[in-house]
C-alpha cells in the first residue's frame, strides 16, 4: 500500500482535492465529498480536511460504514509509520467489551453449565449467523420481504430448523452445525445459543421472520401426529421446503385460550373448520397451520394445510413485515380426521404443553438482544464526546449503564438455571414444576428489556430515533422490545400464572 506523511495528506484540504485519515488509512474524498450523506461542509472543516479525523469519524459513524465496498475503494494508502488500531472483528469473534457477552464466554470466568462442546458449537454458530444470516437479516428487516429460499436452504443444511425444535429423536442422523455437536449430545444450552445468536442484529422483525412460526407450531406435530402425518410434514418443514405457523390467537381470544371461536365440526372422515386467526407469525407464507378449534366438548388441535377455504392476508405491525404476520381465515375448510393432534376435546393440554418451550425461546431471544444493547451503550458512552469528554464521564450515564448491566446479568443467571433444569427434567416435570418459573422469568426479562430500551434511548439521544446510523440498533430495540412482552403470553398473565402455580404448591400446613 502506498505510504504518505501527515504533511503530504495535509496538502489536500480543499474541495475537489480532499484527503483525510481514518485510523492510519488515507481516504481520497475529492469526488465523494459532494455525495457525502452528512454534507460537504463538515468534511471541509478545519481539523477534518487533510487531517487525521479518526475520533470525529467514530463519533458520527458506525464501523460498518467503512466496510461498504463503495467506501473501501476510497482508500489510497496509509500514513507512514502508523498502524491500524481499530481492528474490525472477523465473524465469530467474542466481544471484549465488558458485559457484552454472557459470562461463560468471558476469559477467566467459569460456568457450572457450559462445556467445551457448547463453546465449539457457539463459535461455529456465531460465525454462521454473522456470515450468512446477518446480511439477510438487515436486508429483510429493511425491505420487509420474507426470508429468501436460498438462506432457508442454508439454515436447513446446517440443521438449524431441526435444532430449534430442541433436543430429541428428530435430530437423529443429522449433521448439526457442520458436525460440531453430536445429535445425542445436543441439549437446551445448544438451543439457547442458536436463539440468542440470531437475536444480535437489531432486527426484531426478522427474528420472527427466520421461521419462528415453525418453532412454535411444529412441536405439537412432532409429539402428537400419527406416523403418516409425521412422515409427510416433518421432513418437509425441517428441510425448509414447506412452512408452518401456529394459529391459536383470535381477535376474540388471546391468553384466554378457552374462549376461541374457530369451530371444527365432524363430517364423516373430515373436520369442517370455520373461523379466523389473528397475529399469526409467518402466516403470509405458511403452507401448514397448527390450529386451535372448538369442538363439541372442548378444544381440539388440528394441522390444516393451505387448501381451498384457507386465506391469509398481511397485518401491518410496528415491526418489519418480514415476520409475515397474518390474519388467517378458514371458510368451510375440509381437514382429514387424521390431521388431529392429540385427543379430541383435549386440545388445551396440547396448547399449554407447547407454551413452556415457546416462552423459553422468547426469553433466550429477548436476552440475546438485550446483551447487544448493553454493548452498544458501552461503546457509545466511550466514543461519544460531549462537553469535551466521553459520555461515560457523566455520572447519570454510568448510573444507567449500571442498571442495564445488572438487569442483563440477573436475567442471564435465571435463564441459565431454568435451562439447566430443562436439561434434567422430563417433559411432565417441566410442565409441572417449571411452567411458573418460565412464566415469571419471561415477564422479568421483558420488563427489564423495556427499561433497558428506555435507558438506552436516553443514552443515545436523537440517534435512537433514526432507523439508520449510530443508533439504529437502539431504535429497533426501543420500537420492538414490547413484542416479547406480549407474544407467548402478556406480562400480567405471566405474573399471574407464575404465582398461581406457586400457590398450588403451597404446603397445607405452612404457617408463620
Ligand atoms: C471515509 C470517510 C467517510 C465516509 C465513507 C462517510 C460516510 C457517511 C455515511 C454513509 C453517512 C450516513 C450515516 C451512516 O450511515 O452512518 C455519513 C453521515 C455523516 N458524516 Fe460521514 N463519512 C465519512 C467521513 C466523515 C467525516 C470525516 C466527517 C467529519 C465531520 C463526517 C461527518 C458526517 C456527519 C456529520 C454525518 C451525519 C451524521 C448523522 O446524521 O448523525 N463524515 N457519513
Amino acid at each position: 500500500m502506498k505510504e504518505f506523511t501527515l504533511d503530504q495528506v495535509n496538502e489536500h484540504n480543499k474541495e475537489n482535492d480532499l484527503w483525510i485519515v481514518i485510523d492510519s488509512k488515507v481516504y481520497d474524498l475529492s469526488r465523494f465529498a459532494a455525495l457525502h450523506p452528512g454534507g460537504i461542509s463538515v468534511l471541509l472543516a478545519k481539523g477534518v480536511a487533510g487531517k487525521d479525523a479518526t475520533n470525529i469519524f467514530y463519533g458520527l459513524h458506525r464501523q460498518e460504514v467503512l466496510l461498504r465496498p463503495q467506501y473501501t475503494r476510497l482508500v489510497i494508502g496509509k500514513v507512514k509509520g502508523e498502524e491500524e488500531t481499530i481492528k474490525i472483528p472477523p465473524p465469530g469473534t467474542i466481544s471484549k467489551v465488558p458485559y457484552a457477552e454472557a459470562t461463560w464466554l468471558v476469559d477467566s470466568f467459569h460456568s457450572p453449565y457450559f462445556k467445551e462442546s457448547h463453546r465449539t458449537f457457539h463459535k461455529a454458530t456465531r460465525t454462521f449467523f454473522e456470515e450468512v444470516i446477518r446480511p439477510e437479516a438487515l436486508r429483510c428487516e429493511e425491505n420487509g420481504k420474507r426470508i429468501s429460499q436460498e438462506v432457508v436452504d442454508k439454515l436447513s443444511e446446517m440443521q438449524v430448523i431441526a435444532m430449534r425444535m430442541g433436543p430429541g429423536k428428530h435430530l437423529q442422523g443429522r449433521k448439526l452445525m457442520g458436525g460440531t455437536v453430536k445429535p445425542e449430545e445436543f441439549d437446551y444450552f445448544h438451543e439457547y445459543i442458536i436463539n440468542s445468536e440470531m437475536s444480535r442484529f437489531g432486527t426484531r422483525g426478522f427474528m420472527d421472520g427466520i421461521l419462528n412460526g415453525a418453532v412454535i407450531s411444529l412441536p405439537p406435530v412432532l409429539k402428537y401426529a400419527s406416523p403418516e402425518l409425521y412422515n409427510k410434514v416433518v421432513p418437509e418443514v425441517l428441510s425448509g421446503k414447506k412452512f408452518i405457523s401456529l394459529a391459536i390467537t383470535e381477535a376474540f381470544a388471546g391468553s384466554d385460550v378457552s374462549g376461541l371461536q374457530t369451530t371444527a365440526v365432524r363430517e364423516g372422515d373430515y373436520w369442517i373448520v370455520n373461523g379466523t386467526k389473528k397475529w399469526i407469525t409467518n402466516g403470509t407464507f405458511s403452507d401448514y397451520f397448527t390450529v386451535g378449534c372448538q369442538t363439541d366438548r372442548g378444544l381440539t388441535v388440528l394441522l390444516i394445510e393451505r387448501t381451498e377455504g384457507v386465506n391469509t392476508k398481511a397485518i401491518k405491525t410496528a415491526y418489519s413485515s418480514t415476520a409475515g404476520t397474518a390474519y388467517v381465515t378458514f371458510d368451510n375448510v375440509r381437514v382429514p380426521v387424521g390431521n388431529t393432534l392429540g385427543k379430541v376435546n383435549k386440545g388445551l393440554s396440547v396448547i399449554l404443553s407447547n407454551f413452556n418451550h415457546e416462552r423459553w425461546v422468547i426469553i433466550c431471544m429477548a436476552l440475546g438482544a438485550q446483551r447487544v444493547v448493553v454493548e452498544e451503550c458501552m461503546k457509545w458512552a466511550t466514543q461519544r464526546v460531549v462537553f469535551g469528554k466521553p459520555l461515560s464521564s457523566q455520572a447519570v450515564i454510568r448510573s444507567k449503564l449500571a442498571k442495564m448491566i445488572s438487569r442483563v446479568e440477573a436475567c442471564q443467571n435465571w435463564l441459565d438455571l431454568i435451562t439447566h433444569q430443562m436439561n434434567n427434567m422430563t417433559h411432565e416435570q417441566v410442565s409441572d414444576k417449571l411452567a411458573g418459573q418460565i412464566a415469571l422469568c419471561k415477564q422479568f426479562v421483558t420488563k427489564c428489556a423495556r427499561e433497558t430500551a428506555e435507558d438506552a434511548t436516553q443514552v443515545f439521544g436523537g440517534r435512537a430515533l433514526t432507523t439508520s446510523g449510530m443508533g439504529k440498533v437502539i431504535e429497533n430495540y426501543h420500537r420492538t422490545s414490547g413484542y416479547d412482552s406480549i407474544l407467548g403470553g402478556a406480562e400480567d398473565i405471566m405474573r399471574d400464572l407464575g404465582v398461581r402455580q406457586a400457590m398450588k404448591k403451597m404446603p397445607k400446613d405452612a404457617r408463620l
